[in-house]
Parts: C-alpha cells; structure tokens; sequence
C-alpha cells in the first residue's frame, strides 16, 4: 500500500545549498509528495536525468556556490528529457529584475527568501496541478483511443528521436510494420464492433511483446500496427514469437484463406547503423517487406537488414 502510495505522489526535486532550507521545505512538502534533495547544480542535473520521467518540480535556489540556478534552468533546458519540468525559483533576491530574469528563462513561478511556507504550499500545488494537467493533456494526444497503443504521430515523433539517439550512439535499431490479415473480411463475417475486439486484443499482445523500456509499440493506421525497437540487434525473433502469440490467440476466422483463426503479417528491418537518411526510406522499406509477407501466403515474418544503397 505503502509503495503505491509513493508511486502515485508527485515528485519534486529541491535544490539549496543551505541545509536548513532544504530541510524545512522537506518538512513543509513531505507529507503530500515524494521529495528529492539536492545540495548544488551538478547533483541537481543528475538526479534530474535519473528522475526525468517522474519528476513533476524542481524547487531551485538561484544563488549557490558553482553552478547557480540559472546556469542549471539552461542546462535542464538543454536535455530534452529534463526541458519540460517545472521549475520554481527561491531567491533572497527581491528585485523585480532578478525576477523577470527568471521567468524569461523559463522559471514557471518564484518564491522569495526568507520562505513562507503557506505561500510556497500554494505555488507548489499549483504548479504541480498544472504539471498533471499538462501530461494528462499530452498522453490525449500521443495514444490510439481503442488500443491505447501510441497513435501515429506519437510514432513519427518516437522515430525520429529514437533514430537520432541511435545514431548517435551506434545502437541498432529495429523497426516492424505488422498487419492483421484479411481484416475486411473479418468485420464483414463478424461486424465491426468484434472487429474492434480483435483489434484491442492483438494491440495487447503487441504492448506486452514491446516491453522494453524505450520499445515502442503504436496502431500505425486502421488494421495496421508498428514496432520500433532501439538496441534489439535481431527484431525478428521478438516479432516471430508476436506473431505466433496472436495465432495463440485463437480468434476465430471462418472467413480467412490462411488459417481458422485471426493471423498477422510483419515485415521487420534491422537498421544496423542508423544515418541521418530519411525515415520515409526505412519505412518503405519495412513497407515492402510487409508486402512480401502479404504475397507469399500471409501468416509470416519477412526480415532484412538496412543497406543505405
Ligand atoms: N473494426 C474495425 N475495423 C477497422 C478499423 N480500422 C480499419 N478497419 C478495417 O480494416 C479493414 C482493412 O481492409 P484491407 O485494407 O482491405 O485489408 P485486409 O482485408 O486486412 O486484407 P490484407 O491486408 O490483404 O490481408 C477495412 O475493412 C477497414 O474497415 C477499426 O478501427 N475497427
């Protein structure tokens, strides 16, 4: 209970080189969100990347030894995973310039020294309200409303950030686009509501086969579905075991040529080493792959690697 309950409270990050303010803050935030604390700016930036995906507020002081609060709003800024937290700024400074200063950088809101907790409690909460708001509003946009799968502008978007990192890393990059096959004969057997079943079930089975952190599994279009794997040097066998897990679904298919039940087909494409090509040509490629599985009999995987030429 305990531990849902810590997962469900927003994080917040404060950073102060007095330890009595980070204490007090601690004590004043404690009890409604889980918080994390942080001495000065270079311990503020790592545990901001660590935390990125949970991590709703940074609490920053402006004046610290080293790296002052400025320098670290422009460097969260700087790295994509942490540019979009909220960030308040505490300052003894009570000019108005400081102030704009801030808020032009990008500061959400200010809170000045000496601290007032009822005053910083409010700002908090309304900047961590906004914060949820903002995410509920962005996962809207970014999911399929009947599989929940990512949409296909989430999967644009994921594609090109996943293929930039990959270059940047030298990571392969696997990429599937997975058809159900005869699906217009499903819904004309069955009606389009079980065919939304259907959908919602091999939707499923996809998300549970991506369960990779960064895998990302997304309704690319109507009856189509498509899979990015970042770092999975053989994406074939992962959509293999996909396919045979939907075929195990046994849904039924009186009206397919292919089997008794509902089956997929999947083109897969091992990008060795991601360059800054189109991704139009990858997934034209992969597209082709999918149409040879369509042609050769259905029910398959057809795999390539990716040669730039
Ligand atoms: N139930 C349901 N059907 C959908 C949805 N989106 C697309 N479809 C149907 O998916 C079917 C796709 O048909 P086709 O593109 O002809 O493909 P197919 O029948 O699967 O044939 P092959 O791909 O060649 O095996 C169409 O009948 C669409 O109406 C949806 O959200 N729900």
């Amino acid at each position: 209970m305990l531990e849902v309950l810590e997962q469900d409270q927003p994080t917040l990050l404060i950073v102060d080189d007095e330890r009595v303010n980070r204490t007090m803050l601690a004590e004043l935030l404690g009890q409604q969100y889980r918080v994390l604390l942080a001495k000065d700016g270079h311990s503020a930036l790592t545990i901001a990347s660590r935390e990125a995906h949970r991590l709703m507020l940074i609490l920053l002081d402006v004046s610290m030894p080293g790296m002052d609060g400025y320098e670290v709003l422009a460097q969260l800024r700087s790295n994509d995973a942490t540019a979009a937290i909220a960030i308040i700024f505490i300052t003894g400074q009570s000019d108005a310039a400081a102030e704009e200063y801030g808020l032009r950088l990008g500061a959400a809101d200010y809170v000045s020294k000496p601290i007032r907790p009822a005053v910083v409690s409010v700002r908090v909460r309304n900047q961590i309200q906004m914060a949820q708001q903002r995410q509920a509003l962005e996962r809207l946009a970014h999911v399929d409303g009947l599989t929940s799968l990512s949409n296909r502008r989430h999967f644009d978007d994921m594609l090109q950030r996943t293929s930039r990192r990959c270059m940047r890393t030298g990571e392969v990059l696997g990429l599937a686009l997975i058809d159900i096959d005869h699906f217009k004969q499903y819904n004309d057997q069955y009606g389009h509501l079980q065919g939304d079943e259907a959908l919602k079930s091999v939707a499923s089975t996809l998300a549970r086969h991506a369960r990779r952190s960064f895998d990302i599994a997304a309704r690319f279009g109507g009856e189509e579905f498509a899979l990015i794997l970042p770092g999975n040097s053989e994406p074939q066998t992962l959509v293999e075991q996909f396919r045979e897990s939907v075929a195990q679904l046994c849904i039924a298919h009186a009206a397919s040529d292919v089997a008794k039940h509902l089956t997929v087909s999947c083109g897969v494409l091992t990008i060795t080493q991601p360059t800054p090509e189109t991704f139009e040509k990858w997934l034209q490629k992969v597209d082709e792959l999918l149409y040879k599985a369509k042609t050769q009999g259905r029910n398959q995987v057809q795999s390539a690697l990716y040669a730039k030429n």
